[in-house]
């Protein structure tokens, strides 16, 4: 073995992590348990009647395997007086209730463990599922800033990974309560007999702790280093077999590029792990036999002394037993206890995942803003500026205009301008970087967030396509209404989605999209049509269109402008559409080229100003003639 790769040169020396990060210290080890009490409130807060139970068996079960081990010496010793009796003499009973009692014993540690069992199951499960419902609510709450950091997937990654693994860590901190009091039953017999013997069962059995909870920081380093490769593995591994992207794949011959990079990045956390793996194996091995050496000593020492006379048959069956107990319950506890670090190190994660806090939300203490009904005089953009996170260049810069209320604005510009940028500012999903967003004379930070975005409706361009069944696609708008049919065929109706929901063989309840039983798949515009939809759902006083267009064909999208118009009088309203012959339908258009105003108008001034918008417009209607 290579010096480098020895377990003391890395226990002495402070390895870099494979993340790059120096390896844990024990110190940072240790200060990890300091989320157990957190984590043991959030077993106690799943089910306290299942965590009681659960610790009552515990202590009850603790307590037998001394009692077992007595009753034993007991059984020995009367054994042993009784054969010294004349034969006549020899009764039996004393010993068959005795042998009575250690079976009662035994039927009860193996119900007592099987009950134990029964509540970590119960109560992991529902930990489990306590946990992700947690985990959906916290990751609901976050900013979609703070989706797009590769740093926070990596934390809900982590945290994702840790729901099941650490219903795992609540049974063995349960286990190390309950054998830390069998041992000090254990203990109080061998103390008494001698006490060097504690002191030999500790020198025999320190060393494979050590090695252990080496061996488990090294793992958990690897592990950790690894988030975003394993990431990337699953990634690679939906990418390459699911129904979004078997297409693609299938065209572009993609599955070898895909299948040589999960080989090559799932090779090398093997080897990785496997060089691990050995070494903690091997020494494991060495430790062991140290334990054993331990244990056999004292065995010998025993039973000299039993052979002296010192102790009876009785005594020398307990002590050994007691001592043969006590090393395998002390390693077994020096060992879980790493891995309990071990487990305290990803709880870390988990709860840094808890700690995050979204940016954009109500300010606590201060006053809400209620929002205006109607909304009197407008969003005002004043000098606004954004720049997304780890961005070099400002997405939007210096806008100055103010969308009036009850106005139709179609936005202008071509791809990458900055339009999508603008209206997640209007949603509130970023805050400006730069300037501010007034609305009716107030910033838009001093509304309620919630209620700002109840009262916009936004359809994205890349709007989610939901694997659910036609009428809830719709009712997403306002998942309130999922139940409310006529509000929801009035909505298909607007968005001419009622149209394509007609020719579904179960109409409103067919699901759609491939991925369940019994679904059916639409085409792009079908699908658009069924999203436009979501719009007419809200009651919004602002609606925002970026797009959602684009899949329809010209008459589709030439009506379905027409009838927005109609449909949302005395709305104020945002559309983003590269199709001049929709853009123009407007009151106002607002040009924007590399997140920089360039004018705003209607179409008949911004033709007569012959600008930017006049040169667009007359390149697009060249195509047509
Ligand atoms: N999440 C993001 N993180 C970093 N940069 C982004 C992000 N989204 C957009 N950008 C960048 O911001 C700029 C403006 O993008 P935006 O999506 O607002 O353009 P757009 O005008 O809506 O374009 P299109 O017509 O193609 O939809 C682009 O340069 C884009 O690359």
């Amino acid at each position: 073995m290579a010096r480098s790769d020895s377990f003391f040169s890395t226990i002495s020396a402070k390895k870099p992590r494979p993340d790059g990060k120096p390896a844990l210290t024990v110190r940072e080890r240790f200060s990890a348990l300091q989320h157990l009490p957190e984590f043991l409130r959030l077993i106690w807060q799943t089910s306290p009647a299942l965590t009681l139970g659960n610790v009552a068996l515990r202590l009850l079960r603790a307590a037998l395997p001394v009692a077992m081990l007595y009753v034993g010496q007991l059984i020995l010793d009367t054994v042993v007086q009784l054969s010294r009796q004349p034969a006549a003499e020899r009764a039996l009973t004393p010993v068959l209730t005795l042998v009575a009692l250690e079976f009662g014993l035994a039927i009860l540690s193996d119900a007592l463990g099987r009950g134990v069992a029964l509540l970590d199951s119960l109560l992991g499960d529902l930990f489990a599922n306590q946990t992700s419902v947690r985990l959906m609510q916290h990751a609901a709450e976050l900013d979609l800033d703070q989706f797009e950091d590769s740093a926070f997937y990596d934390k809900l990654e982590r945290a994702r990974r840790q729901t099941l693994s650490r219903t795992v860590l609540m049974a063995q901190v349960l286990s190390q309560a309950q054998d830390f009091i069998t041992m000090v039953f254990l203990a109080v017999g061998l103390v008494a007999f001698n006490p060097w013997l504690l002191l030999l069962l500790l020198v025999a059995v320190v060393p494979a702790f050590l090695g252990e909870s080496h061996f488990n920081e090294r793992s958990y380093s690897l592990v950790h280093g690894w988030t975003p490769e394993r990431r990337e593995l699953d990634y690679l591994r939906q990418t390459g077999a699911s129904d979004e992207t078997a297409k693609e794949v299938k065209i572009f011959g993609l599955s070898g590029f895909l299948i040589d990079r999960f080989r090559t990045l799932s090779d090398e956390f093997y080897q990785q792990n496997k060089s691990l793996v050995i070494r903690r194996a091997s020494w494991g091995t060495f430790f062991a036999a140290v334990g054993a050496a331990g244990y056999y000593a004292a065995y010998v020492y025993i039973i000299s002394q039993a052979v002296r006379g010192q102790v009876s048959i009785g005594q020398l069956t307990f002590l050994a037993g007691s001592f043969g107990r006590m090393r395998g319950l002390l390693e077994g506890i020096l060992s879980r206890f790493s891995s309990v670090a071990e487990g305290a190190l990803y709880l870390q994660d988990f709860f840094d995942f808890f700690h995050l806090q979204p940016r954009i939300r109500r300010n606590e203490g201060q006053p809400v803003r209620p929002f205006p009904r109607p909304i009197r005089e407008g969003f005002r953009f004043e000098n606004v500026g954004f720049k997304y996170r780890n961005a070099e260049k400002w997405a939007l810069r210096n806008l100055n205009f103010t969308l009036q209320a009850g106005e139709k604005l179609a936005l202008v510009g071509e791809n990458g301008a900055g339009k999508t940028t603008l209206v997640k500012l209007l949603a509130r999903l970023y805050d400006p970087t730069e300037g501010r967003i007034l609305l009716d004379g107030h910033d838009l930070r001093e509304y309620d967030p919630a209620e700002l975005r109840q009262e916009i409706g936004v359809i994205f361009q890349d709007f989610v396509r939901f694997q659910l069944p036609a009428g809830q696609n719709l009712a997403v708008g306002r998942i309130e209404q999922k139940d409310n049919q006529p509000r929801i065929e009035q909505a298909a109706q607007q968005s001419l989605a009622d149209s394509v929901i007609a020719k579904l063989p179960q109409g409103y309840d067919q699901m759609i999209g491939r991925r369940f039983n019994g679904g059916v798949d639409l085409s792009g515009g079908e699908w658009q049509k069924i999203a436009l939809g979501r719009a007419y759902m809200r009651d919004a006083q602002l609606l925002i269109l970026d797009e959602p267009t684009a899949a329809l064909d010209a008459r589709a999208e030439y009506e379905v402008f027409q009838r927005f118009k109609d449909l949302t009088q005395g709305k104020t309203a945002v559309l983003i559409s590269h199709r001049f012959s929709t853009v123009r339908m407007a009151d106002r258009i607002l040009v924007i080229e590399n997140g920089q105003f360039v004018e705003i108008g209607s179409h008949p001034e911004l033709l007569a100003r012959g600008g930017r918008y006049a040169e667009l417009f007359q390149l697009q209607a060249a195509g047509y003639r």
